[in-house]
């Protein structure tokens, strides 16, 4: 059964629109990942599809039920969601932290059980967080908060994950081991994860299918190989790429080279503008 289906969603603020008409599927054992430019819209739409917000227009369905319709205790059962600013630095510790994840797991007193301190106990130890278990969170860097953010989605036990740039603030090595470990989560239990990844090379290389969004709008959608292309990422980001395949992989890649941004075709319509030493800053 499709995971999560999406139709029509479209979303304004302020008279703007945000985001208009889009649709979407995620599947069980399925990487979906969206990519785009600054502001076309992605935190956006994984807002509306954590049911955080409800979208003006259009339906979001998690295993064919309208979001609304589950509680949400019910839907923190099925739906993990790890927004874009991470775990913040807070006083817990990482065991502490993991079993929060438990919660939507627990009767109406969140008493931690056998069950849950067993969960807890093989999370911290798939994501080799058993000597840290008393560390207090707010002591670690960004790379290993987001560890304990990924060990307390699985201790979730969701169907559904749904990540906002995972990898953002992380070292290379860091964000392979991050996509890795969720990965190997997803090939043993079947999770469906959406995730919105700014690095389009890891993207091509950890999604089955990629859906490409500006301006609000969904303009291509398909296998990594289907979406990065160069007329693609020429029009969309308005920089000229190459593209080459991984010599491994087989993957497409996107190579950049420096002072290739058609400034004209994608920054003006996002109000960048240019100081004198050609760094730029959205206003
Ligand atoms: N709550 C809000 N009120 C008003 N405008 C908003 C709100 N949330 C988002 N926007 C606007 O919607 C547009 C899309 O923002 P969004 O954060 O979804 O883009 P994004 O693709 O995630 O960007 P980035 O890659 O920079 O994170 C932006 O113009 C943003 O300013």
């Amino acid at each position: 059964m499709i995971v999560l289906t999406a139709e029509g969603i479209t979303q304004s603020y302020g008279g703007t629109v945000v985001l208009r008409g889009i649709d979407l599927e995620v599947n069980p054992g399925e990487t979906v990942g969206l990519i785009g430019p600054n502001g076309s819209g992605k935190t956006t739409l994984v807002r509306l599809l954590s049911g955080e917000e409800t979208p003006d227009a259009g339906s979001v369905k998690l295993k064919g039920r309208e979001l609304s319709a589950w509680s949400p205790r019910e839907r923190a059962r099925r739906v993990a969601v790890l927004p874009q600013e991470g775990l913040p630095p807070v006083a817990f510790t990482v065991e502490e932290v993991v079993t929060m994840g438990r919660h939507p797991h627990q009767g109406p007193w969140p008493w931690t059980g056998r069950e849950d301190r067993k969960v807890v106990d093989q999370v911290l130890s798939q994501t080799s967080l058993e000597r840290e278990r008393h560390q207090s969170v707010d002591r670690m860097s960004g790379g290993e908060r987001q560890r304990v953010a990924i060990a307390k989605a699985m201790a979730q036990q969701p169907e559904l994950l749904i990540l906002d740039e995972p990898t953002t603030f992380l070292d290379i090595s860091h964000q392979l081991a991050i996509l890795d470990r969720i990965r190997s989560w997803q090939r043993k239990e079947g999770l469906a994860v959406l995730v919105v990844l700014h690095d389009l090379n890891l993207a091509a290389q950890y999604c089955d299918r990629l859906l490409m969004i500006q301006n609000g709008a969904l303009v291509r959608e398909g296998t990594p190989a289907d979406v990065i292309q160069s007329s693609a990422i020429r029009e969309v980001y308005g920089v000229e790429p190459v593209i080459i395949p991984h010599p491994l992989t087989r993957i497409p890649q996107v190579l950049l080279r420096p002072e290739s941004v058609d400034r004209r075709s994608r920054l003006s319509k996002e109000s960048v503008s240019f100081s004198a030493d050609s760094r730029y800053t959205f206003g």
